[in-house]
């Protein structure tokens, strides 16, 4: 298996982010819950960081009829990036570093009176091997996408954008109601856990009331959207393990 020069960072970060699948209560641990819509939960804690607002947030849903490596898919693939997130401008990959891993620049969209973010971060897609159980529950197959701000030479960012740093995580695990009737697995056999976490230090300052109200908003609504999106994509084709 070939590393990179990421790999180490990025095999650490994965160790830290699977510790979340021991499911702790996120009402517990200072977690306050700030969206419940169905089965997703968003919860937010406060945190200032040398006067800027880096507020951790976490989210976790349930959807059926998509396995964990569709949903990773379609939140890694960087082709079809543009189908589902509405806060990105510009959006270029600026090296591939193996076939699951990218490096990427995107700006996002200004949120006045805030200046304009941008990010450039390694996006790497992993499956995880042995996960740790969570309760009587055997997952199928467990997988995560790590996010996460690195430097790179040939960034070339739009001017005025200030460099927002991020420590993000999809980590998605496939649960299957085998057929009573003994048949093949289909999509309705499917249930797809996903716990998601941000961590997004937006590089200077800006107002914490709107920050704060821009990631009320926009989380929800980016958990909402990407999920539709992949179930709809995935409707018609082979389940993807
Ligand atoms: C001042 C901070 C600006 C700002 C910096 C960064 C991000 C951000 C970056 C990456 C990811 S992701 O999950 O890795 C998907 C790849 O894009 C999500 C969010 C969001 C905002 C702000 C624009 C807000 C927002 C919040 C939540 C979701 C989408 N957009």
């Amino acid at each position: 298996k070939v590393t990179h020069e990421h790999s180490e960072a990025l095999n650490q970060r994965i160790k830290e982010h699977l510790a979340l699948l021991d499911h702790s209560d996120p009402d517990a641990n200072g977690w306050e819950q700030i969206t419940e819509d169905g089965e997703m939960k968003v919860y937010r804690k406060e945190l200032v960081q040398d006067g800027l607002i880096c507020d951790p947030l976490k989210a976790v849903h349930s959807v059926g009829l998509v396995t964990a490596k569709e949903m990773c898919h379609y939140f890694w693939f960087p082709d079809v990036r543009r189908d589902w997130e509405e806060t990105v401008d510009v959006f270029d990959v600026l090296e591939t570093l193996d076939e699951a891993t990218t490096i990427n620049y995107q700006t996002h969209k200004q949120v006045w009176p805030a200046a304009q973010r941008d990010c450039l971060y390694l996006s790497s897609m992993v499956k995880v091997d042995n996960p740790p159980s969570v309760g009587d529950k055997i997952p199928h197959d467990t997988w995560i996408v790590c996010n996460f701000s690195v430097d790179h030479p040939e960034a070339n960012p739009v001017s005025g954008c200030v460099r927002a740093l991020i420590e993000v995580a999809l980590i998605c695990q496939t649960f299957i109601t085998l057929p009573k009737d003994g048949g093949p697995i289909t999509r309705d056999c499917l249930q797809c856990d996903i716990i998601y976490v941000a961590n997004v230090n937006p590089g200077g300052w800006a107002p914490a009331s709107v920050l704060r109200s821009i990631y009320k908003r926009e989380y929800p609504k980016f958990l909402n959207r990407f999920t539709n999106y992949v179930q709809q994509k995935t409707k018609d084709l082979k389940l993807l393990f």
